[in-house]
């Protein structure tokens, strides 16, 4: 039997829901998905207001599950919208709290991750972490360039599951994450491919605001010279039109669900829009791919299709088809974001990797 070195609560703040578990060592013994009313998250005016119900809501999970805290070696919370890190386990710090709280980079239900971590961790003195946060930025220069001088591409994706994913397949395939080239597709809520070239994300598609494949939630890249249009016609608040690109964008927009099961049910049922709605989907994540590849130069080891939609059999072949002769197409449905807390934990416990400190101001 494995002997308990580091007992780790894992902390990951979603926009429905807060997703925690404790794992010993890498082994999880408890995992649970808490889901929120959206009338309460709802009554709440920010994020951050959000904290104290869902620290109470956390502990007293912990609690009825007969989960005795003070054993806790570490905790360890997914990373928000900070100023723009490269990969790896951040200590929270002063800086970084002060950034999640004011929501430096914009508002996600990740920017909670941090700070539960914190709060929790400082009252039985134990030390707090943050792994591969959604501003995970190692973009080349050459990608920074957008074409429009007044804005830069930036780095948001889905850092955490696809820095996990492209670990796991780097072993399978027997091989260092920093001796590959890996296109890792995260295909959730949000769409996210990103060229992994020898263990650094050198491009990616902004995945929150407005840059890639549409998804089941967000527009992803759509016509500029139309979008300042619409923004102009005195038809829409800001927010609205912020909503209908993010949150109500993408399948939401177009068939008034994010739930591809039903859009899949749908298709059955011969709803013909539904079809061509998610077959431009899969043919707009192919694309990605592709220009993906044109990044790392057709020298890929693997394509990586990771996330919820991964789990569609008709959308991870209809994606296939037009990607396999690139090189072959590894299917991972689903994300692993809790067993990559605890691991990116346990990497500094155990002294195998050494701890970012978080620059801020
Ligand atoms: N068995 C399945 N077949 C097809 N689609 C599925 C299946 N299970 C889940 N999905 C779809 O996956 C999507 C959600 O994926 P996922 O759970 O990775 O997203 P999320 O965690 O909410 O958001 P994100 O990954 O962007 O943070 C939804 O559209 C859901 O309907
Ligand atoms: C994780 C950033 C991308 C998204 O939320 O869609």
């Amino acid at each position: 039997m494995q002997q308990t070195e580091h007992r780790i609560l894992v902390i990951n703040p979603g926009s429905t829901s807060t997703k925690i578990g404790v794992f010993d060592n890498e082994v999880s013994v408890f995992e649970k998905t808490i889901r929120h009313d959206s009338t309460v998250i709802n009554s709440y005016e920010t994020i951050i207001d959000q904290y104290e119900f869902r620290k109470n809501t956390i502990l007293e999970t912990l609690d009825t599950e007969g989960i005795n805290i003070s054993k806790l070696s570490a905790v360890c919370g997914r990373g928000g919208l900070l100023r723009p890190i490269e990969g790896g386990t951040y200590a929270v710090n002063n800086n970084m709290l002060a950034d999640l709280r004011a929501g430096y980079s914009g508002q996600h239900a990740s920017n909670l991750g941090g700070i539960l971590a914190y709060e929790i961790a400082s009252g039985l003195n134990i030390p707090s972490f943050i792994v591969d946060p959604v501003v995970v930025d190692e973009l080349d220069p050459v990608a920074r360039v957008s074409g429009f001088s007044l804005i830069e591409r930036k780095s948001i994706f889905h850092a955490l599951n696809q820095k996990a994913v492209a670990r796991r397949v780097s072993k399978e395939l027997g091989k260092k994450y920093e001796e590959l080239n890996l296109i890792i597709t995260h295909l959730g809520g949000g769409i996210t491919v990103g060229a992994h070239k020898m263990g650094r994300v050198v491009d990616v598609n902004n995945g929150l605001h407005g840059d890639g494949p549409f998804s089941p939630e967000r527009a992803g890249t759509v016509p500029a010279g139309d979008l300042v249009e619409l923004c102009f016609s005195g038809d829409y608040f800001r927010e609205e039109i912020m909503k209908k690109l993010v949150g109500q964008g993408g399948l939401v927009g177009y068939l008034g669900t994010n739930d591809a099961v039903k859009v899949e049910k749908m298709i059955k049922q011969g709803n013909k829009n539904a079809k061509l709605v998610y077959d431009a989907m899969a043919y707009q994540v192919a694309k990605e791919i592709g220009s993906a590849s044109a990044v790392l130069a057709g020298k890929v080891d693997a394509i990586v299709l990771t996330g919820g939609l991964a789990y569609g059999k008709e959308f991870v072949q209809a994606i296939s088809e037009r990607i396999n002769w690139i090189a072959d197409v590894i299917v991972h449905p689903g994300e692993n974001e809790l067993q990559a807390l605890a691991e990116g934990a346990l990497r500094i416990l155990r002294g195998e990797e050494e701890v970012k400190e978080y620059p801020g101001r």
